[in-house]
């Protein structure tokens, strides 16, 4: 069997294309939703996000500023930053971009963001009333993750489901996001007692480890939809200026046995800046008090 590839970079400009629209119909209430992202540091791969980020809320009609702080910035000028763009009300979403430089600390940053602009879903507020099935931000990867499996899957109730990883971006709320689906969710990660046969018990297996191909082709049930969260750049090939890039499912085996999987790149990737502008919108529409207009 060659497994169906899903094409998440389609799905997101779909996705994008519609959140243009609804971004237009805001306009003739007088909202415009706004975005601030905050770079720290210079990080290569971050920039390149950053800069995607940008430019994908600027083409969808958003307000969208980028502050670009030094390395060294203080952890006391990042929060004061990030006070005024709580104050600042032509911003609805705001977000920190992650690895933050050493020496300045994730989880005080993640709590000085105001819960209602906290486009990330990384709040505890927001991963609380996650966890207890309350209206929510929730993080963007999970988000697109469960779009594209709804997408391919139709109705996920009863399916057995694995994620592998914990991770307060992805692991953790991915497994909420299914639970909600009504799946039955297990919670898998590096140290999981006998992983290849826990992962060969889930219809829908989410890899969101960070090893690349760690998820070997006989660790996936036959049939099984997988859905490869990882983005790991191996070391450039002799000759070649950069690595190519790799998720955490050994791909090549992997599509002979599922029914379904995510490509890396091209998979839920593009979906993470889609579902931004996507949380973008419902910020700014909660803080109006304005429905979305894609309902
Ligand atoms: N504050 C946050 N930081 C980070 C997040 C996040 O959701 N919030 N996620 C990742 C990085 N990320 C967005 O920030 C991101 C990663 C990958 C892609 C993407 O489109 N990838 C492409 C390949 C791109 C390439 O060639 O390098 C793909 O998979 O097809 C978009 C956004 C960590 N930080």
């Amino acid at each position: 069997m060659t497994a169906h590839i899903i094409d998440g970079k389609a799905f997101a400009a779909g996705l994008r294309q519609r959140l243009a629209e609804e971004v237009a119909a805001l306009a003739g209430q007088g909202v415009q939703p706004g975005l601030a992202v905050v770079l720290v540091g210079e990080d290569p791969a971050s920039q390149v996000y950053v800069g995607s980020k940008e430019r994908m809320a600027k083409e969808a009609g958003m307000a969208s500023t980028v502050h670009r702080l030094p390395a060294e910035t203080p952890q006391a000028d990042l929060l004061a930053l990030i006070a005024s763009l709580n104050a600042d009300p032509a911003v609805h979403g705001i977000l920190v971009q992650l690895p933050l430089p050493p020496g300045l600390d994730p989880q005080a940053v993640v709590l000085a963001i105001d819960p209602a602009k906290d486009v990330d879903g990384l709040h505890p507020i927001n991963a609380g009333n996650l966890a207890i099935g309350a209206p929510a931000l929730v993080p963007c990867t999970p988000s697109g993750c469960m779009m594209l499996l709804r997408d391919a899957l139709g109705d996920l109730t009863g399916a057995r489901a694995l994620v592998l990883g914990r991770s307060n971006l992805m692991g953790k709320p991915m497994g909420q996001l299914l639970l909600a689906a009504n799946c039955t969710v297990t919670m898998a990660h590096s140290r999981t007692r006998d992983l290849p046969e826990e992962c060969r018990r889930a219809d829908i297996l989410v890899a969101a480890v960070g090893r690349p191909r760690m998820v070997k082709g006989d660790w996936i049930r036959p049939g099984a939809t997988v859905i490869d969260v990882g983005i790991n750049r191996l070391p450039p090939a002799p000759g070649q200026q950069k690595g190519k890039l790799v998720g955490d499912v050994d791909f090549d085996a992997a599509k002979e046995v599922a029914g379904a999987i995510t490509p890396v790149p091209g998979g839920v990737g593009p979906m993470t800046i889609a579902c931004l502008l996507d949380n973008t919108i419902t910020a700014a529409c909660r803080i109006h008090g304005v429905a979305r207009p894609g309902g």
